[in-house]
C-alpha cells in the first residue's frame, strides 16, 4: 500500500510573541491520500498557512508528527517530493517564462534537451506556449500564476502545496484556472493540499474540504465534496454542487437557524 501523501497526527504550532504565546495550531490529525485533492478553509488566523508551511518544512511543528509519503517533512523537502505555488507567483524577474518553469528541473539536474522538451509540454498544458520567451513583468497576473503552476508541476511531483494561488485574480480568470487545475490534478494523479478563502472554489476543486477555526487553530469538520462527475463548467450550476457549497458554508458559519439564534 502506498503511504499517504500527508500524514499528520497531533500536530501543533506555538509561536512566541510579545504578549505571550500564540497557539497557531493544536491537535491536527489529517491524512491526505495519494492523488487526493484536499482544501483547507477557515477564517483569517485559523492556521491554514501555518499547516501548509509545516507540511512544506518551511517551519517545524511544536508538537505531533508529520510524514510526507512516509518520510519526515525535512527529508521530503530535500528530495523535492512536492511542488509549491503560493499567492504571489514568486517568479524570478530576470528569467524568461521558460527559464522560470525549468528551475526545478535544473535543481534535479535534468539535461538541457530533456528540460526543453518538458518546458514545452508544460507551457502547452497551461496555455502559454506563445509566451515562453517573455519575462514575468510582460505578463498579466493570471499568466504569471499559470507560470508558477507550471513550475510547481515541472518535476511531476506527486504532491502540490498551494496557498491561495488564485487569490489575487479576477473571478473569470480564477474560474478558468480552477478548471485547468482540476484537469491537471486528474491527469497527473498528484495529491493537492490547497488553502483558500473561497467556499465555491474549495467545493469545485476538492475531494474533501477541511474546515478550521481559530484561537486555537484546529480542524472542526471534514466534508466529503467528491462530485461523482467531471469537474467542468456544468458542475458549477448543478444542484449537487449547491448542496455541497451549503454544507461547507454551514460547517463554517452555522445553519441559518443557528445564526438567527445567536443574534
Ligand atoms: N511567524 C509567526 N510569528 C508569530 N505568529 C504567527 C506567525 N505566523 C503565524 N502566526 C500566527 O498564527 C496564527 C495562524 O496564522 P496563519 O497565517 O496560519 O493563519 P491563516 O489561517 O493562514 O490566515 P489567513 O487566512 O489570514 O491567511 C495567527 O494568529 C498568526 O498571527
Amino acid at each position: 500500500m502506498t503511504a499517504p501523501a500527508v500524514h499528520a497526527t497531533g500536530v501543533g504550532k506555538v509561536f512566541p510573541s510579545t504578549g505571550g504565546e500564540v497557539t497557531a495550531l493544536t491537535g491536527v490529525d489529517l491524512d491526505v491520500a495519494a492523488g487526493e485533492f484536499v482544501s483547507l478553509i477557515g477564517p483569517s488566523g485559523c492556521g491554514k498557512s501555518t499547516l501548509l508551511r509545516l507540511i512544506a518544512d518551511l517551519d517545524t511543528p511544536s508538537a505531533g508528527d508529520l510524514a510526507i509519503f512516509g518520510k519526515p517533512a525535512r527529508q521530503a523537502r530535500i528530495d523535492q517530493d512536492y511542488g509549491i505555488a503560493f499567492q504571489q507567483a514568486g517568479l524570478l524577474p530576470w528569467r524568461t517564462v521558460a527559464a522560470n518553469i525549468a528551475l526545478p528541473l535544473e535543481l534535479h539536474r535534468w539535461s538541457r534537451a530533456r528540460r526543453d522538451a518538458r518546458v514545452a509540454e508544460l507551457a502547452d498544458l497551461v496555455g502559454l506556449s506563445e509566451f515562453v520567451g517573455r519575462y514575468p513583468d510582460q505578463l498579466s497576473g493570471g499568466m504569471q500564476q499559470r507560470v508558477a503552476i507550471a513550475r510547481s508541476l515541472a518535476a511531476s511531483p506527486q504532491l502540490l502545496l498551494m496557498d491561495e494561488p488564485f487569490g489575487a485574480l479576477d473571478e473569470m480568470t480564477r474560474e478558468r484556472l480552477q478548471t485547468e487545475l482540476a484537469r491537471i490534478a486528474a491527469e497527473t494523479g498528484a495529491a493537492v493540499v490547497f488553502v483558500t478563502h473561497s467556499i465555491p472554489e474549495a467545493v469545485f476543486l476538492s475531494d474533501r474540504v477541511v474546515v478550521m477555526s481559530p484561537r486555537p487553530g484546529r480542524i472542526t469538520d471534514v466534508i466529503d465534496t467528491r462530485p461523482g462527475r467531471a469537474r467542468d463548467e456544468a458542475l458549477r450550476e448543478s444542484p449537487e454542487y449547491f448542496t455541497r457549497v451549503t454544507a461547507v458554508r454551514e460547517a463554517l458559519h452555522g445553519t441559518p437557524l443557528q445564526r438567527a439564534n445567536e443574534r
